[in-house]
């Protein structure tokens, strides 16, 4: 990999900082939406038909059984239960903490205003599993949902492992933990036309959760701008890391911390900005002798070659660069990584200090790891228990309110030309009027 200067030019730097694939091409744009127009008209059968084709299942059972469940989970090490359970307690710690509260409060006297939260009342997850079954995400999307008492929810993951039409048994088991038996053999933009508009055997749900390859992303993109299609968490596309470390740095980390995300898969793209050349020239040997020992060194590689290695002047310009880049992940490693945090804005989960690895948060520190890539960190948050419910207001005026507030109501009614409006205001006032004028009487 080549160190380059940061550029002065601006369209320089965007260029040095564009994403490896470009998310929105036509090609893909185009595919996404046959498939799901298929999912629409043909439903399971086209199901079918996809997981052949893009999943080498044939006769894909769709729904995983519950016995099949059951089998499964009796299969997996204690050891690795145990490391499943401990991620989950740091997790749901993490989350039950986020509870939000509904608010009642009075405006004005006699004007009751209220904020109020529901659980979303189906939910649909999705589990990637094209290169690797990831059961953590079972875990950052599943506990979520159990503590906010979603009704339903339900969960979909390319089949195929550990045979045709199954899925991983840790997969079922972090969803038996998280309360999930409405399990689907579905990945890709298959699943998520499934989820948004149901097929004989899924029922649709209301809001589709998860992150994936660019199909499941392009997939949820276009089903949340249907009206009749579903709501959606964000764009969590392919993974993605920031590093800023000065001289102070450890490059065997460093390296390690990079290869973690490139061995997602090749769209993966990371980037290493730092102040020290001797830095950056440590963990470029680093990156070359921990890929060879990996397993995934392949895939890692193709990551590596839409990644960068970038040289500033200072600290204060590695921060502008990662602001400008809006990662998902950032991780600073620096000799004062809490003055530099004062500095970063835009990056959707930050690791401080030498011993915070990004795996930390992937698996069980207890924070989120479903976060916004492509840059959408500038403007969207990280999957938090706020996701899964929808806010709404109440409000009551008493008679006393409608008197103190109509006037108001029904000037600003008029300035907008809505005559309407200002009627349904000024017949309640004309009756509280005469109610009024009759107890004067009576009196
Ligand atoms: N941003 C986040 O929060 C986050 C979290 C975890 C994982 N990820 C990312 O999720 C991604 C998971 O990707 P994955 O591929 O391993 O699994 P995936 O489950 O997202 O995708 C696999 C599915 O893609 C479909 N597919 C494959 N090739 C296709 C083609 N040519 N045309 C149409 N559909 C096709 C198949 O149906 C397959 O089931 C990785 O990029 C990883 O980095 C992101
Ligand atoms: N780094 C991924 C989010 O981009 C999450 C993950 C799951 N397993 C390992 N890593
Ligand atoms: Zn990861």
């Amino acid at each position: 990999m080549q160190i380059q200067a940061w550029p002065a030019q601006q369209a320089a730097q965007q260029q040095l900082l564009a994403r490896p694939l470009q998310q929105q091409s036509q090609q893909l744009t185009d595919a996404v939406r046959s498939i799901i127009q298929a999912v629409k008209t043909e439903g399971d059968v086209a199901l079918r038909r996809f997981s052949a084709e893009f999943d080498r299942v044939a006769d894909n059972p769709l729904r995983l059984s519950a016995e099949r469940q059951q089998q499964l989970i009796s299969g997996l090490s204690d050891e690795l239960k145990q490391a499943i359970e401990t991620a989950y307690g740091n997790i749901r710690r993490f989350h039950a903490a986020q509870v939000p509260q509904d608010i009642e409060l009075d405006t004005q006297p006699g004007v009751t205003c209220q904020l109020k939260y529901q659980a979303i009342t189906s939910v649909g997850l999705y589990v990637p599993g094209g290169s690797a079954p990831l059961p953590s995400t079972v875990l950052m999307l599943g506990i979520p949902a159990q503590l906010a008492g979603c009704p339903r929810v339900v969960l979909v993951t390319p089949p195929g492992q550990p045979q045709a039409g199954d899925i991983a048994a840790e997969i079922v088991y972090a969803a038996s933990l998280c309360g999930i038996s409405e399990i689907y053999t579905l990945g890709g933009a298959q699943a998520i036309a499934a989820l948004a508009y149901g097929t004989d055997t899924i029922v649709p749900v209301d809001k589709i959760f998860g992150p994936g390859n660019r199909y499941v992303t392009e997939a949820k993109q276009q089903v949340s701008q249907d009206a009749r299609g579903a709501a959606i968490d964000m764009p969590a596309g392919p993974s993605e890391v920031l590093v800023i470390a000065d001289d102070s740095a450890n490059p065997v980390f460093v390296a390690a911390d990079l290869l973690s995300q490139a061995e997602h898969g090749p769209d993966s793209q990371v980037v290493l900005v730092s102040p020290s050349e001797a830095l950056l020239d440590a963990v470029v040997v680093e990156l070359e002798r921990q890929t060879a020992l990996l397993p995934r060194g392949a895939i890692a590689e193709k990551a590596l070659a839409n990644s960068r290695l970038i040289l500033t002047k200072d600290l204060a310009s590695a921060a502008l660069v990662s602001n400008l880049y809006a990662p998902e992940h950032l991780i600073i490693q620096t000799r004062d990584d809490e003055q530099l945090l004062g500095s970063l804005t835009n990056a959707a989960s930050i690791f401080v200090g030498p011993f915070t690895p990004e795996s930390a948060g992937d698996y069980a520190s207890g924070t989120n790891h479903v976060l916004p890539t492509y840059g959408y960190s500038r403007n969207h948050s990280s999957l938090s228990l706020a996701d899964f419910y929808r806010r709404y207001t109440v409000q009551k005026l008493t008679a006393a309110g409608m008197r103190a507030l109509g006037p108001t109501i029904v000037k600003l009614a008029k300035a907008e030309g809505l005559d309407a409006h200002a009627n349904a205001v000024l017949f309640r006032l004309d009756v509280l009027k005469s109610q009024a004028s009759q107890e004067d009487v009576s009196a």
